[in-house]
């Protein structure tokens, strides 16, 4: 639904120039609920903009629903009018709502329709019909002033579907709000998903965020999106950084000669009794230093920091046991879990590598 090839923003602005975005291949499938996250300066938001051309990208491209945007942009004065036209099958949901003080919550959705140039019996009932569907029949003749946060992102949301999108794009749209009403506003974005078939690209910073309603996510750096996947594949890749802070798990070992395993459960392996059968067949005592579960996209998944007694030599076999149960194994190298007494001769850590993959 929303693909970009080799993306580049170069800003550049008294004699300097700042690459906001280096190269960025994205996709994002048709009905998911896509998660950029990334610290700030990442380059999210600049992202979001070059979407839907808000902001020009310097290189690359941009198709959302088969539709070349940036090829759009660039043809002569007839080109405004047609990127106008795909612009209103993308609705766009701000940090700070963006709404206008002076009008109604009717008359702020109503604005896009008005610029889509419907008739204002149309505007109206397509306005009504949408503040319901976000809850908010009740304040069509309220102002922005008289309502809450929660109320004015509802307002904006309901604003969004106006042209009846197939895309939103969802800049931040929570951390203005507390976390009660975050996860209301969430729950709206995922029902619209699910009742709409609405594809959804949102940035934030919150990790919450995307454990509450993303498929799939990104993490950026420094104008590159480092890693992307669904969240389940994420979640299987070894050292991904976006699993681990999806889902940290801490926890140091409680003495020398031990195996730290931290264990990564998702699809049937997360229904399994795996660390009872583990204990049972080796006759081993296992420890829990760390987990973190969590229900995401409808699925339990988590991870979990386990200790084994006896260096990861003796613990070849039981590892592999959890491996052969379908979950995602990386044993902690000695350093990481600050074990510097245990000695690491070098064929141990070979070992190590081999039991990291
Ligand atoms: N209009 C602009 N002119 C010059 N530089 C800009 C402009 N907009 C963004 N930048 C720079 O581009 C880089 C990426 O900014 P961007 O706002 O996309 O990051 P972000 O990940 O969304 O950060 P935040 O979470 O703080 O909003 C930053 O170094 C920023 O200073």
């Amino acid at each position: 639904m929303i693909t970009t090839t080799g993306l580049t923003k170069v800003y550049r602005s008294r004699g300097r120039e700042v690459t906001a975005l280096d190269g960025v291949d994205l996709h994002v499938r048709e009905g998911e609920v896509y998660g950029v996250v990334g610290q700030s300066g990442a380059g999210k938001s600049t992202l979001i903009r070059c979407v839907n051309l808000l902001e020009r990208p310097s290189s690359g491209t941009v198709t959302v629903n088969g539709q070349d945007l940036t090829a759009l942009a660039g043809r002569g004065p007839r080109a405004n009018a047609g990127l106008r036209k795909a612009r209103s099958h993308i609705g766009m949901v701000f940090q700070h709502f963006n709404l206008l003080s002076s009008r109604t919550v009717q008359a702020n959705v109503e604005l896009p329709l008005e610029i889509l140039g419907l008739s204002g019996k149309e505007r109206s009932r397509k306005a009504l019909e949408l503040l319901d569907l976000v809850g908010l029949a009740d304040k069509a003749k309220a102002y922005p002033g008289q309502l809450s946060g929660g109320q004015k992102q509802r307002v904006g949301i309901a604003r969004a579907l106006a042209g009846d999108p197939k895309v939103l794009l969802s800049d931040e749209s929570t951390s203005a709000l507390d976390p009660e009403t975050t996860r209301s506003i969430l729950q709206l974005l995922r029902d619209l998903n699910q009742q709409l078939g609405l594809t959804v690209l949102l940035i934030t910073h919150e990790m919450d965020v995307v454990k509450t309603i993303c498929d799939s996510a990104a993490l950026m750096k420094g104008g590159r999106v480092v890693e992307s996947g669904t969240v389940s594949e994420l979640l299987a890749t070894p050292g991904s950084e976006l699993a681990a802070e999806l889902f940290p798990v801490g926890g140091e070992p409680s003495g020398p000669d031990r195996t730290v395993v931290d264990v990564t459960f998702h699809g049937d392996a997360a229904t399994q009794p795996v660390i009872s059968q583990l204990s049972r067949t080796y006759n081993i005592d296992i420890s829990i230093l760390g987990a973190a579960m969590d229900t995401v996209a409808g699925k339990q998944v988590g991870r979990m920091r386990i200790e084994l007694p006896g260096r990861f030599e003796e613990n070849v076999v039981p590892i592999g046991f959890l491996r052969e149960q379908g979950l995602q194994v990386e044993v902690a190298p000695h350093g990481e879990t600050a074990s510097a007494t245990v000695p690491s001769p070098a064929p141990a850590d070979a070992l190590l590598k081999e039991g990291a993959k």
